[in-house]
């Protein structure tokens, strides 16, 4: 068992926007086969898409530290009150993972764990995520980036199957420094690189938060209801790599026109970095909810049946640096369905089903190794 003496590691999850960070702790969680993983989910933009991702694995098994990037939206002792949940000993747990919003500065992360006096806690490295396709165009935006590579102790080359081996090759160069730089595409890295896993007979199931949980609020400090992102680079003495991004949240009740949105994301501003949410296209496809990416110019919609009792809304957070929030958000209200009781024509989804992958073959797995153990 898990002695309440026992250190539990913390490792910080960065990188920067879309490059695969939640894909990877989904990786994580899947993969653990009973190693109990904490996660803590930081999101950017006032409506938890990351969150409610992770949670979809996991039941409520996330704490969210709402709106807002870690390094400045949660102080130290705001973070030491979601670790001294999480290293509870009724929780159990062997690890905990801190995924830092896309705009994070890993470093101030990584400071406030080492000053936590959390005596359960130790910190466990910080691991970051880089999108193969588009780290060339996200170095020249911000040069920033080379410095949170330099303190990392993980590099996770990830998305290698959006790039040739020979950019592949010339990536492996780029990034070959102090850290160690695993390759993955969808975030599939060894879990035993992160920490080490429970032995099988020690496997108790998962957990479920909610019972230690229920007393957290998701109130990040820096803004109600929008990033605040000038208030929030006082007291660093660096510029934040976010400084000048805005975020977007849009819910809707109303269902979206597929026609309509992909009208809008055709012609989405080029300084709208990432969007992500769920859209609900009502009529045009009952069945299923549709969890919407847009990295850059990339973009890729994933359709999930709706669960029984689900709320039909549609939640989108938009991020990008010199966008007009006000235009955007009207934008997306004109996107909604005109007259909901209309049965839409038959090619209303055509637009959205091209952005829909082939369903990814699950990866095989080396004989014998059904168990990591
Ligand atoms: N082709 C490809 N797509 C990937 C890979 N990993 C993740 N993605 C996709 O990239 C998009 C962004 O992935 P996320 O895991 O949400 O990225 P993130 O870093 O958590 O994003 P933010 O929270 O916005 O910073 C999603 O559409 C993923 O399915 C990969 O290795 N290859």
């Amino acid at each position: 068992m898990n002695s309440p003496s026992k250190q539990i590691p913390v490792i910080v999850l960065a990188g920067f926007l879309g490059s695969g960070k939640t894909t990877l702790l989904n990786h994580l969680l899947r993969a653990c086969r009973g190693t109990r993983i904490g996660a803590i989910v930081n999101d950017f933009g006032s409506i938890e898409i990351d969150a409610m991702t992770v949670a979809g694995q996991l039941g409520d098994s996330t704490v969210s530290l709402g709106n807002g990037c870690l390094c400045c939206a949660v102080d130290a002792s705001e973070l030491d009150l979601y670790l001294d949940k999480l290293t509870r000993p009724a929780a159990r747990l062997d690890v905990i993972v801190i995924e830092a919003s896309g705009l994070a500065e890993p470093q101030e992360l990584v400071k406030m764990l080492l000053a936590s006096e959390n005596p359960r806690i130790v910190y466990g490295g910080l691991v970051e995520v880089v999108d193969a396709a588009e780290y060339d165009a996200t170095r020249e935006k911000h040069p920033e980036i080379e410095r949170h590579l330099s303190v990392a102790d993980l590099v996770v080359l990830n998305k290698t199957d959006r790039v040739g081996e020979a950019d592949l090759a010339r990536l492996r160069t780029a990034l070959a420094g102090a850290a160690a730089v695993v390759e993955s595409a969808y975030g599939r890295v060894d879990p035993e690189l992160f920490f080490d896993r429970r032995p099988l007979t020690e496997r108790v199931g998962q957990l479920a938060f909610d019972d230690l949980l229920d007393d957290v609020s998701g109130e990040g400090s820096c803004g109600e209801d929008g990033h605040d992102h000038s208030a929030c680079t006082g007291g660093h003495a660096h510029p934040h790599l976010h400084a000048g991004y805005e975020s977007v949240a849009f819910t809707s009740e109303v269902p979206i026109d597929p026609r309509r949105l992909m009208a809008f994301l055709d012609t989405r501003p080029e300084g709208l970095y990432r969007i992500k949410g769920f859209v609900d296209f009502g009529a045009a496809d009952t069945r299923n909810r549709y969890s919407l990416h847009a990295v850059g110019r990339f973009l890729r919609f994933y359709p999930e049946p709706w669960e029984r009792e689900q709320e039909r809304r549609t939640e989108l957070v938009l991020i990008g640096a010199g966008i007009d929030a006000a235009a955007l958000d009207k934008q997306l209200a004109g996107c909604v369905v005109a007259d909901p009781g209309e049965t839409p024509p038959e090619h209303a989804m055509w637009g959205v089903l091209r952005y829909v992958p082939e369903p990814e073959p699950e990866p095989r797995e080396p004989e014998g190794a059904g168990e990591f153990d």
